[in-house]
C-alpha cells in the first residue's frame, strides 16, 4: 500500500456522545492506546466482581477530532500512495449509528463537516494539476454490495448500453488482481465532474432519494405559496407528489381535528412558519446559513467567471500587439552571444503577457474549486432542506393529526409519528380497539403492524438519509 512500515493501519475514530463513558473506556496518552474495561459479576451470587480489561494498540485513536484531521490522518496517505502506484481501501466498520457514513461521507451542517469521499476527490484533482509531468486519466465507479448482490449504482448513467446488474460479477483476472465484470466505469476530468457523480446519480437506491428531495423541494414551495394569501396561484402541478396531495393540501384548512374533535388543525402552511420559527428552528437555521454560502460561493464564481473573460481578453489584445509590433520592427537587435535581444516596448508586452497568463492559472485554479464548493454546498442545501421537511411532517402528524390512543402506542419505540402515514396510524387505532375486543390475535396482528412499520420506517430514514 504505502511506503511506511505496516501496510495496514487501523484506526478508531469514537463518536462524541454527551455522556462518553470514561469509566470503561480510557484513550491513553500516546493516543493510540485504548483501554476498554467492564466489571462482570458472578453468576454465583457471590460478591465477587471481576473486572475485565482488554488494551488495544492501534495506528491511532481519533478522539474529538475534526473530519479535516481525520482525513489528513487516515485518507492523505492512501491518495498520495495511488499516485506513487499502489493500490489503497479505507474500509469504515461499526455498528449502526456509530459514524460511518459521518465520516465516509460527511454531514449535511456545513462543507468544512465533508467526509473522506469529497476530500479523496478533492486531493485526486489537486496531485493530477500539479504532477504535470505525468499525464492521468481518472475513472469512477460506484459499486453496492448488498445481501451478497452487486449493485452498480451509475449503470443507469450509461444511456442506451443496456447495463445490466444481473451480469456483474466478482473474476480473478488471468494476469492477478480482481475486478468486478461489467462494473461501469466514468471517465471524470475534474472534482466536479466526480463531485456530480457522488451527489447526484448515485443509482438506483440514491436516485429514489434524489426524486424525494426533488419532490420535497415541490412540496416547499406548494406550501409556501398556500401560506402566502397574496398567492393567487399554487403550484401544485409541478410534480407528481404535489399534484396527487392537491386535495389534502387545500382541504386541511378545513378538515376536521382528528386528535381533538371541535378544532380543526391549523393550515399546513402557517404550521410551517411556526414550525421553522420554534422546534425547527436549528435545522432551518442551517438550511439558511448553507444558502448564504451557496449564494456567496456562486457569486464568488460570476467573479471569477468575469476576471478569467477579461484576463483572456487583455491576453488576446496584448498577443496582437505583440505580433504587429515584431510585423513592424525593422530588424532584430543581436546581441555579442548572437541571442535576440528586445527592445523595450517588446520586452513591456512579453512581461504583461507572461504576468496575464499568471492571473489566467490562478484564476482557473480557483474557478474550478469553488466550482466544486458551489455543487457541494448546492448538495447541503437539498440535504438540509429535505431535513426540514421530514422533521415538520413528522411534528405536524404527532401535534396535530395522530389520535391520542395511536400516539401512546407509537411511545417509547423508534418510530416516530411522521413516519406513519395518517391512514394507517388511523387502522393501528382501529386495531387497538380491536384489541379490546379479542385480545389474544388481534394484539398480535397489532404487534406486527408496528413491526411492519418499524421496518418500513428504517427503510425510510435510509433513503431520506441517502
Ligand atoms: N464524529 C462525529 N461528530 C458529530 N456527529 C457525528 C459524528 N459521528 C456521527 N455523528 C452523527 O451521529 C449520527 C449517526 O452517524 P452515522 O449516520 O454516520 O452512523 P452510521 O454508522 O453510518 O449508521 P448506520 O450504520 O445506521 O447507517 C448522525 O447524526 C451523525 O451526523
Amino acid at each position: 500500500m504505502n511506503t511506511q512500515a505496516s501496510p495496514v493501519k487501523v484506526y478508531v475514530r469514537i463518536r462524541p456522545t454527551a455522556n462518553f463513558a470514561h469509566e470503561f473506556i480510557e484513550c491513553l496518552p500516546d493516543l493510540q492506546t485504548l483501554s476498554v474495561r467492564w466489571r462482570k459479576e458472578s453468576k454465583k451470587r457471590t460478591s465477587n466482581i471481576h473486572l475485565n480489561s482488554w488494551l488495544f494498540k492501534l495506528n491511532g485513536v481519533l478522539h474529538n477530532v475534526s473530519q479535516e484531521e481525520v482525513y489528513d490522518c487516515v485518507a492523505q496517505s492512501v491518495v498520495l500512495g495511488a499516485f506513487e502506484g499502489y493500490n489503497g481501501t479505507i474500509m469504515c466498520f461499526g455498528q449502526t449509528g456509530a459514524g460511518k457514513t459521518y465520516t465516509m461521507t460527511g454531514a449535511a451542517e456545513a462543507y468544512k463537516q465533508r467526509g473522506i469521499i469529497p476530500r479523496v476527490l478533492q486531493q485526486v484533482f489537486h496531485e493530477v494539476e500539479h504532477q504535470t509531468d505525468q499525464s492521468f486519466s481518472v475513472h469512477l465507479s460506484f459499486l453496492e454490495i448488498y445481501n451478497e448482490t452487486l449493485v452498480d449504482l451509475l449503470s443507469a448513467l450509461k444511456r442506451g448500453k443496456g447495463v445490466n446488474n444481473w451480469a456483474l460479477g466478482v473474476v480473478e483476472e488471468p494476469g492477478g488482481g480482481v475486478s468486478i465484470k461489467g462494473l461501469t466505469l466514468h471517465l471524470v476530468h475534474n472534482e466536479e465532474e466526480a463531485l456530480n457523480l457522488l451527489f447526484e446519480s448515485e443509482g438506483q437506491v440514491q436516485r429514489e432519494a434524489m426524486y424525494i428531495n426533488k419532490s420535497l423541494s415541490f412540496l416547499e414551495q406548494a406550501i409556501l405559496a398556500l401560506a402566502d394569501s397574496r398567492r393567487e396561484h399554487v403550484p401544485f402541478r409541478q410534480s407528481k407528489l404535489t399534484h396527487a396531495l392537491k386535495d389534502s393540501l387545500e382541504q386541511q384548512r378545513t378538515e376536521p381535528n382528528l386528535k381533538e374533535a371541535g378544532s380543526s388543525p391549523p393550515p399546513k402552511a402557517d404550521a410551517f412558519e411556526d414550525f421553522k420559527a420554534d422546534r425547527g428552528s436549528e435545522i432551518n437555521r442551517i438550511l439558511k446559513e448553507n444558502k448564504t454560502v451557496l449564494l456567496e460561493r456562486r457569486s464568488r464564481l460570476e467573479t471569477l467567471t468575469d476576471v478569467i473573460n477579461a484576463t483572456k481578453r487583455d491576453m488576446d489584445s496584448i498577443a496582437s500587439l505583440l505580433h504587429q509590433y515584431r510585423g513592424q520592427s525593422q530588424g532584430q537587435f543581436v546581441s555579442a552571444e548572437g541571442e535576440h535581444v528586445m527592445e523595450e516596448a517588446e520586452l513591456s508586452l512579453v512581461m504583461q503577457l507572461r504576468e496575464l497568463k499568471n492571473v489566467y492559472r490562478k484564476t482557473y485554479e480557483e474557478y474550478n474549486s469553488t466550482k466544486a464548493e458551489v455543487s457541494y454546498c448546492q448538495h447541503l442545501v437539498n440535504q438540509c432542506r429535505v431535513r426540514l421537511l421530514t422533521e415538520f411532517e413528522s411534528w405536524y402528524n404527532e401535534s396535530f393529526l395522530l389520535p391520542g390512543q395511536v400516539l401512546s402506542l407509537l411511545e417509547g419505540g423508534p418510530i416516530r409519528p411522521g413516519h406513519v402515514p395518517v391512514d394507517k396510524a388511523l387502522t393501528l387505532e382501529d386495531d387497538e380497539q380491536k384489541t379490546f375486543r379479542h385480545p389474544p390475535d388481534n394484539q398480535q396482528e397489532t404487534s406486527s403492524a408496528i413491526s411492519f412499520y418499524n421496518a418500513y420506517n428504517r427503510s425510510l430514514q435510509r433513503k431520506v438519509k441517502k
